[in-house]
């Protein structure tokens, strides 16, 4: 669906993307990660045509070109920063961009009940936008983009600043479309998220693609050991192990245990295990 090969985009003296190449194959879900700085919204912007790239080319839908119209009306774009109009319903919000995309009539109509389900948002349809939370602008600006019915919807930080509550209204949302067969891309610093709803996922870092792949063969290499902490009555110690349910059950059989922890092998520490940083805020 999406293809990068040997991407570079300088601004200035810097190199902000740096010899890119990535696959994003039709109806994957798939997370381009990074760091504050790493290169994520200017990829962005070069999958769908905002920037040209100084090198490398990026093709869509096969063969095509992201400069080409036909292309960009297969794309659904969630920017960065909210673009909703505050003082009008969510409802009149629909409409207004619906017209823009070209819809008039019943398949207008339809197309903004579909949207409303899918981001959950039935119950407040009449409602002026400014009255709604920072997670339910971001959901009514999801359905914008969903209008036209993109075959790729490209989401940049969809969950920053969301209430928990939205959060996984959003990550249902995305994964309602997925079912359905679009191709979703979407960039977070959160790898957390990223794993629990990625296929696959790219890792940038200044610029530089570090690790690509799907999230269990990204921690299966990289995530490190099951980390246990075990207490019994000799006291409190800390494990690592690969096989973390047998090391629990020769702990308890040789002597009860008290309490237990457990933390497993993640996406946030492949990603400190690949770049030699930790991954926050
Ligand atoms: N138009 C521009 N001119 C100059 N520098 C830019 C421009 N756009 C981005 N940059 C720089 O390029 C680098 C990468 O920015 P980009 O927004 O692509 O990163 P990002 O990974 O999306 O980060 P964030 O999560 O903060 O959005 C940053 O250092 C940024 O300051």
């Amino acid at each position: 669906m999406v293809n990068l090969k040997n991407v570079t985009k300088r601004f200035g003296a810097k190199t902000v993307v740096d010899d890119l190449s990535l696959t994003i194959a039709r109806g994957e879900l798939f997370g381009l990660l990074g760091p504050n700085g790493a290169g994520k919204t200017t990829t962005i912007n070069i999958i769908i045509g905002g920037l040209l790239p100084d090198a490398g080319a990026i093709t869509l839908q096969g063969s095509g070109s992201p400069q080409d119209p036909a292309i960009k009306r297969l794309i659904g774009i969630v920017p960065q920063s909210l673009a909703v109009y505050e003082s009008l319903t969510a409802y009149e919000n629909l409409n207004f961009f619906g017209r823009l995309y070209g819809l008039q009539g019943s398949e207008l109509t339809s197309s903004i009940q579909r949207v409303f389900e899918l981001v959950n948002l039935t119950d407040r349809t009449k409602d002026r936008v400014k009255t709604y939370s920072g997670g339910m602008k971001r959901r009514l600006n999801i359905a914008i983009a969903l209008l036209h019915r993109p075959s790729l919807l490209i989401l940049d930080e969809p969950t920053v600043g969301v209430d928990p509550q939205s959060r996984n209204a959003i990550f249902d949302t995305l994964r309602n479309l997925k079912a359905e067969g679009c191709t979703i891309l979407l960039t977070s610093h959160y790898l957390e998220e990223a794993q629990q709803l990625c296929d696959t996922v790219a890792i940038l870092d200044e610029g530089k693609l570090v690790a690509q792949g799907t999230v269990e063969a990204l921690i299966a290499l990289h995530g490190g050991q099951s980390i246990l902490t075990v207490e019994t009555s000799k006291g409190k110690s800390r494990i690592e192990t690969h096989e973390p349910v047998q090391e629990i059950v020769r702990i308890h059989a040789e002597e009860p245990i008290i309490s237990l922890k457990m933390e497993s092998p993640s996406l946030e520490k492949a990603f400190l295990n690949i770049t030699g940083k930790h991954l926050r805020d």
